[in-house]
C-alpha cells in the first residue's frame, strides 16, 4: 500500500525584502556595508487536515510577506554577535567592529536575534516566526517547515525546522 506526503510551497515576487547587511566572518573580518534584494520562498511538509489541504498557503503568503515587509528598507544587525556591540545613541543604533562604527536611525535598522546576518540565519530567523505565527493561529504543527532566502542569482541558504 503506497502512502502519500504533502507539502506546500510559497513564493511570490512580493515575499521579497530589499536590505543593508554585513556579515563577519573568519573571526576577524567584516565586510563593508552592502545590500540585497532578498527572495523568500517557504515550504511546509504536513499531513492534509479536514480541508484536504496542507494549510492554507494563502495565509502561509501573507504571513511571510508581513516579515518580509518588517525587514524591507532596513539595515539588518545581529543582536547575538560576538563580533558586532550595538548601542543605543538616543535616536540612533551604533554598531561596531573593532575600530569601525556605523550609526544608523533607529527606524530604519531591525535588531535581529541572530548571531551573523547570513543568508542561513535570516532563513532561520524567518522560519522561527513562521512557526510561532502558525501556532498562534492554532494550526496543528507541520511535520517540517523550510525556507529558503536568496540573496541574489544563484546564491541562496535554506533551513529546514523537523518538528
Ligand atoms: N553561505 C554563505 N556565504 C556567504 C554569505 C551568506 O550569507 N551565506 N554572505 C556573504 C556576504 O554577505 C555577501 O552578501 C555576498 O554577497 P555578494 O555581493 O554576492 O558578494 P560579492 O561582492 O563577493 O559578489 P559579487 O557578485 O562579486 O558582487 C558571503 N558568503
Amino acid at each position: 500500500m503506497s502512502s502519500s506526503r504533502y507539502k506546500v510551497r510559497v513564493t511570490k515576487d512580493f515575499l521579497v525584502f530589499s536590505s543593508g547587511h554585513f556579515i563577519t566572518f573568519e573571526g576577524n573580518q567584516c565586510e563593508r556595508v552592502h545590500g540585497h534584494n532578498y527572495r523568500t520562498a517557504v515550504e511546509v511538509d504536513g499531513d492534509l487536515d479536514g480541508n484536504h489541504y496542507v494549510v492554507d498557503f494563502i495565509a502561509l503568503r501573507d504571513m511571510t510577506r508581513t516579515i518580509c515587509d518588517e525587514l524591507d528598507h532596513r539595515m539588518l544587525l545581529p543582536a547575538g554577535s560576538p563580533y558586532i556591540r550595538l548601542e543605543d545613541d538616543g535616536p540612533n543604533i551604533v554598531a561596531r567592529y573593532r575600530d569601525r562604527y556605523w550609526s544608523f536611525p533607529r527606524d530604519e535598522c531591525v535588531v535581529l536575534p541572530i548571531a551573523n546576518t547570513t543568508a542561513e540565519l535570516l532563513a532561520k530567523y524567518i522560519a522561527d516566526r513562521l512557526l510561532v505565527a502558525m501556532r498562534a493561529r492554532g494550526w496543528a504543527d507541520p511535520r517540517a517547515v523550510r525556507v529558503e532566502v536568496e540573496e541574489c542569482f544563484g546564491q541562496s541558504a535554506e533551513v529546514e525546522l523537523t518538528l
